[in-house]
């Protein structure tokens, strides 16, 4: 916060001696050179930069129920392209569902990409981003335990393969997949998590075991295909999940959320990673962290839905919003 506060007042500098160089040397030319350009950009950051303190105080004030890590941020600033990545997230195209599944289907029927390629991309960002929010170090339990929770789509399948590159970080992970679909991506991502020792639940554990058990819960229930009332056994689980005080890491969406409009009395996550780009609830998100995954969206595609995605630093396949 202190460096985003020298930040501002720097620039805030520099714009008031560009004004006044303005003032007294009259040196705009007649036709727009690139340092007019450079010195109408400066403004717009500046004023960005009122936005964006205004914006990070409002944060602060969100009630929190968790006080784990401060890692994430810490990460951000100390990647160059942090600064940007904030100020771009209010451009980032917000998708409808419709238009989330038209980028999907897409991915799949033109670009020539499968199933299992994108959800090991999209699982392994979200791995990524909850090393970056919740580090070993500062988990409060004496083991990393987490608890992911799978539904039956693909959200659930990102789920599994999170699980199992957490397990490869050094977490514990242990999931509950109650309602498996029939189909050989499932069942192989099944059996690498069995065979990676990761432990499966045969029902939800009540919202007090939670909390005592583990540090973290993975919400992989539904993602952007989620529509009407939940049906069960989803719609116990969402409740014992409700009443759990840990946080809550959703992958895409948070579950039970409408994809568009949110929910009101729903689950209340600490973490978010969107994936592809935010669904158009996601500007309704209030918890810590917001992250941005799956790193592999071809320019065409970005393109032609306006996507407007800000840059992943170096090679990193998680960018924090
Ligand atoms: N391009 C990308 O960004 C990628 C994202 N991925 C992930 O995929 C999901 C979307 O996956 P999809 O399978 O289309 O949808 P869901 O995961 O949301 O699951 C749909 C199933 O959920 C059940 N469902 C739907 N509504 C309800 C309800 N009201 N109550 C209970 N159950 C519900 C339903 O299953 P049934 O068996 O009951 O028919 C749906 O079939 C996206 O969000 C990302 O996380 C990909 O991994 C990679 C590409
Ligand atoms: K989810």
């Amino acid at each position: 916060m202190t460096r985003r506060v020298y930040l501002f007042v720097f620039e805030l500098f520099w714009v008031f001696r560009c004004v006044l160089c303005k003032l007294m040397f009259r040196s705009q030319p007649a036709e727009p050179s690139l340092s007019f350009w450079i010195f109408w950009m400066r403004n717009l950051r500046a004023l960005l930069g009122i936005g964006f303190l205004v914006s990070s105080r409002a944060a602060a004030t969100v009630p929190q129920t968790c006080s784990l890590s401060s890692s994430a941020n810490r990460h951000n600033e100390a990647c160059s392209g942090s600064r940007s990545a904030s100020t771009m997230a209010q451009t980032i195209k917000y998708l409808g569902q419709e238009e989330a599944q038209k980028v999907d289907e897409e991915l799949f029927s033109e670009y020539g990409f499968s199933v299992d390629q994108l959800m090991e991309l999209a699982g392994l960002s979200c791995a990524t981003a909850i090393t970056r929010a919740y580090p070993l170090a500062s988990l409060r339990k004496a083991r990393p335990a987490l608890l992911v929770v799978c539904g039956p789509g693909n959200n659930g399948g990102d789920g599994l393969v999170c699980a199992r590159h957490l397990r490869l970080f050094g977490y514990e992970p242990t999931i509950l997949y109650p309602k498996r679909p029939n189909k050989p991506l499932f069942q192989g991502l099944t059996t690498q998590c069995e065979k990676m020792e990761i432990p499966f639940l045969t029902e939800m554990p009540e919202a007090e075991v939670i909390d005592e058990a583990y540090n973290l819960v993975i919400d992989a229930i539904f993602g952007f295909s989620f529509k009407g009332s939940v049906r069960e056994p989803f719609g116990s689980i969402l409740d014992q999940l409700k009443k759990t005080t840990i946080p809550i890491a959703s992958i895409d969406i948070p579950s039970g959320w409408d994809v568009e409009t949110g929910s009101a009395d729903g689950l209340r996550p600490d973490t978010l990673v969107s994936l592809t780009a935010p669904k158009k609830s996601a500007s309704l998100f209030r918890g810590r962290y917001h992250f941005l995954g799956g790193r592999f969206v071809p320019p065409g595609l970005e393109r032609k839905y306006q996507l407007n995605l800000p840059h992943y630093p170096g090679t990193d396949c998680v960018l924090q919003l």
